[in-house]
This record gives structure tokens, sequence and C-alpha cells, in this order.
């Protein structure tokens, strides 16, 4: 395990071609693991399953997408809150897929957005990266159910967990203009996993509310607790509120994987007891997004406290 800075989290690999559930080197991740999201609430990851052609692939896809003109762009919409394109503004611009790890999903976007064979090749490095990362987030939150010895709960987890797949672009900024990409916020998901075009700007909140920015290394990854894991575990880990600032001259392009449960989230009995006392009444991680975002709270830090706390 190495340590960026003294105070800021670490990096945690997962490379291993041994990391399966029940060997040494996965009891040892998972000690990091719980260890970095109850004392950072983030860290990085080595994964090096997704390979840099399947990268690159979709850093071309969206740099040609987000060149095409508005009108072209504003087609892809949804009826679900939050997923379609949005022009966020003179900085950012952002496209929500929805849950990348379906075909058909992932299809709805590239049929629309591109005509010649070029469509299946792009659709194909959406869906394989989304597939990989969604097993990731897998790995990172089986590691955390067994690391509270509540593994009994970790499968039918698994089998309610959303995955939306969203592409941000934040413009190369002139001189003299703000520099905030995205304002500072948690996630309402369990977990949040980034990756960058190589161009830094992430920042993260300590818990002693310093701001550290994050490098990301070429093959990792920043995994990012949400609130909906924060209620989950009854705030043994706390969602991290980040927030990007822009200061380079070319785009900064990143991908982010949000784990939602499709169902509620609550704590379970055994994280609640005399020292724990339930800290957020049980919500549905959807139906709680919608309404922060009716309510234009999603974009904001300590929402759950709001929305949900006892
Ligand atoms: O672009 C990033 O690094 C972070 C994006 C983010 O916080 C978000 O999309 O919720
Ligand atoms: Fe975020």
């Amino acid at each position: 395990m190495d340590f960026q800075t003294p105070s800021s989290a670490p990096i945690i690999d997962f490379t291993n071609e041994n990391l399966i559930s029940g060997t040494s080197i996965w009891l040892s991740t998972s000690n990091e693991v719980k260890n970095a999201l109850e004392n950072h609430g983030y860290f990085l990851v080595n994964y090096d399953k997704i390979s840099s052609e399947v990268i690159s692939a979709i850093y071309l896809a969206f740099q040609e997408f987000y060149d095409l003109p508005a009108e072209i762009k504003s087609q892809f919409t949804s009826d679900k809150p939050a997923l379609g394109y949005f022009d966020r503004g003179p900085q950012l611009e952002v496209t929500a897929i929805g849950d990348a790890t379906s075909k058909e999903i992932v299809e709805g976007f590239t049929n629309l957005m591109w005509s010649s064979e070029k469509k299946y090749y792009v659709c194909e490095a959406i869906h394989s990266y989304s597939k990989q990362v969604a097993e990731l987030q897998q790995m990172i939150l089986r590691m955390v159910f067994e690391s509270y010895g509540l593994e009994k709960y970790y499968e039918s987890h698994k089998e309610s967990t959303v995955y939306i797949y969203r592409v941000n672009k934040y413009k190369a900024v002139p001189v003299n203009e703000s520099n905030l990409g995205i304002v500072p916020h948690t996630d309402l998901t369990f977990i949040t996993i980034i990756h960058q075009n190589q161009i830094n700007g992430l920042e993260i909140k300590s818990k002693d509310g310093i701001w550290i920015p994050v490098d990301i290394p070429p093959n990792s990854f920043v995994v990012i607790a949400g609130d909906a894991l924060m209620a989950w575990s009854n705030g043994r880990i706390q969602s991290r509120t980040h927030r990007v600032i822009i200061s380079a001259e070319v785009p900064r392009y990143s991908i982010g994987m949000f784990a939602y449960k499709n169902g509620i989230v609550q704590a379970p009995n055994e994280l609640v007891d005399e020292k724990h006392v339930l800290l957020y009444k049980p919500f549905d991680n959807f139906d709680l997004f919608s309404l922060a975002y009716k309510q234009r709270l999603l974009w904001v830090e300590d929402k759950l406290k709001f929305l949900c706390g006892i």
C-alpha cells in the first residue's frame, strides 16, 4: 500500500490474479479497503482489467460527441431524472447513459449518435468498460460487507445494484473565468468510481475540511463513498464531499460509474446498537435521487442529514 501524501488516501492494488474471496490477499485487501473508507471516505485503486484501447476509444468517441452541434447532442434525452445530455453552464457538459452494463441501454445512445460501423465499436467499448468497473465495484462492496461480518446480505445487495454511467466534459477555462467545474457535493451512491483522461482536477474534502487535489495515475481509478453507504454503515463510513477545479488549457474528461441500490437503503440491525444509534431513516435510493433532483439538492453537501437524518 502506497500513500500519496501523509494526509491523503491510499492506493490499493486490485491487479493481483489471486484476489479471490477467501484468500489471504483478499483478506488483507479487504482490511485496506475498510480502513481507507472509514478513515478517508475514498481511495485510489490500481486496476488493469480495462485495456488502454477501450479507454482511448471511449474518450475519442466522447470528444467527437461533445464536438457535435448542441441541437444534435440534446436529442439524447430520457424521461428519468438526470439521464441524457445536459449543458451545465460555461464549463461543463454531462452525458448520463443509465445502466451501461446493459448493452441495449448503451445502444440507445450509440445508435442515436453514430450511423456508421463505428456505433458498434463505441458501444462495445462503453459496455466492456462498464462491466469491468461494475465488477470492481462488486469486489469492493463484497469486501465492505464481509469486513462488517455481513456477507449474508451481500448477494441480495448485488442483485439490486444499478450502475449509472456518466461522462463529464470540463471545457478548458479562459484566463480570468471561474475555474469551478463541479460544485462541492456528495453522491447519493453506495460508491462512485471515477476515471479521467489524465488531466487532474478532482478535489476531495478531508475530514478536517481541507481540499485535497487527487492525482490519479494512469491505470488508476478513484473510489468515493456516497450517501447510501454512509446510511447503510450507520455513519461508520462517511460520504466525502468532492468538487472539480479546472486549470487545464485542454478539456478534462471523466467517466463516472455510480452504484445505487434499486430499493430501500437501511442500516442492518447488526450495525445499530446503544453506541451506534440509528442515524438515518430508511429510504428508497432512486426515490431520494428524484426528490433531491426536483428540490435541486443533488449538487450539495450534507443532503442526507437534511433529507433523512434522525
Ligand atoms: O469529474 C470528476 O472527477 C468528478 C465528477 C463528479 O463528482 C460527479 O460526476 O458526480
Ligand atoms: Fe460526484
